[in-house]
């Protein structure tokens, strides 16, 4: 992936220019060691440090740009994906951009299930897997397209309920509206285009992946440091959900060692309670930089 004086190769990665999807995107490509100048102000960018170049774009726009292969990879969410019905593979699933695509309707008003959409009309971004869930559900419902503030189309009379994005439900809350059925469960994925990619790029790729796992496996881990006494190793050893044997070191006071590994965060707490039992002292927790497994 380092960037070579004669080296042509180049991976075109597309992400969302400016949204809900745009900064964590862009942690996240700092955190792999990436840099790039004053993205904010530009379409196109080289990376400093890596053959790359981000196509700052409409998240709309991503996955047929990745489809068609005018990009060779994206950063997308998985609703618009579905919705353009893109020809591309997913490569990983990120845990951000997290929300569904639900239907909904007034509060306590006539539509409460999927058979009361049966001769209404709902507006939605999502026309297409709107109309792929009422066929689905063999209800007929007229799909109304408009491209913002659906929630609010019910209290205009543009349409008799919705089918739009939901995180919170703050913002259906706020517009008299209950969420009924989900239709996708999203969230932001790096997409790949199914186009044949050279050599070069495919290598490249496998490094842009290696080190994305790699920040990845590290922000769900922690690096543990402890000290406890010698006879609880065996047992300290079967509290630790360790990846690999932890580090034992001798400590000048006499039958006392410390203990360095590391742990998922999930289980951080639970492990830490059984750890003070056996007697460890002189917890200390770390962040994880990276980690090349
Ligand atoms: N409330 C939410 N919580 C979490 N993720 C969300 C939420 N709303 C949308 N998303 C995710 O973030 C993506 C981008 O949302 P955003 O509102 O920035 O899109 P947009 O207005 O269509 O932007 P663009 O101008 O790029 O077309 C969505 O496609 C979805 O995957
Ligand atoms: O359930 P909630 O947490 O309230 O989130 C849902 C809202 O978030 C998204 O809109 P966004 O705020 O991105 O604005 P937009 O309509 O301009 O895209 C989505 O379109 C919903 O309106
Ligand atoms: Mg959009």
């Amino acid at each position: 992936m380092e960037r070579t004086a004669d080296s042509k190769t180049s991976l075109r990665i597309a992400i969302q220019k400016s949204g809900r999807l745009t900064d964590k995107t862009i942690e996240l490509l700092k955190g792999i060691g990436l840099r790039f100048d004053d993205y904010k102000r530009n379409l196109m960018v080289e990376c400093r440090n890596f053959d790359v170049e981000l196509l700052l774009i409409r998240d709309d726009d991503i996955p047929e740009y990745v489809q068609d292969g005018v990009c060779d990879l994206g950063f997308v969410g998985a609703n618009v994906t579905a919705e353009t019905g893109a020809n591309v593979t997913v490569l990983r699933d990120l845990d951000y951009g997290v929300c569904r695509l639900s239907l909904a309707a007034r509060k306590e008003g006539d539509i409460q299930t999927t058979e009361d959409f049966q001769g209404k009309t709902v507006a939605t971004s999502y026309p297409k897997l709107t109309r792929d869930y009422f066929e689905e559900n063999d209800v007929e419902a007229q799909i109304v397209t408009i491209s913002g503030a659906v929630e609010i189309a019910p209290r205009l009379e543009v349409a008799d309920a919705i089918c739009d994005l939901v995180s919170t439900g703050n913002t259906l809350k706020a517009n008299g509206l209950q969420e009924l059925d989900t239709i996708l469960e999203s969230e932001t994925q790096l997409i790949q285009t199914n186009k044949t990619l050279s050599e070069g790029k495919k290598q490249l790729i496998d490094k842009f992946l290696q080190r994305m796992d790699g920040h990845q496996q590290a922000e769900r881990s922690r690096y543990i440091m402890m000290n406890a006494p010698e006879s609880s190793v065996p047992k300290i050893k079967d509290i630790i959900p360790s990846l690999n044997s932890p580090t034992v070191m001798p400590l000048a006071d006499n039958n006392m060692v410390a203990i360095h590994t590391v742990i998922p965060i999930d289980e951080f707490w639970i492990v830490m309670e059984k750890l003070k039992k056996e007697g460890a002292t002189g917890i200390v927790i770390l962040p994880i930089e990276s980690m090349i497994l």
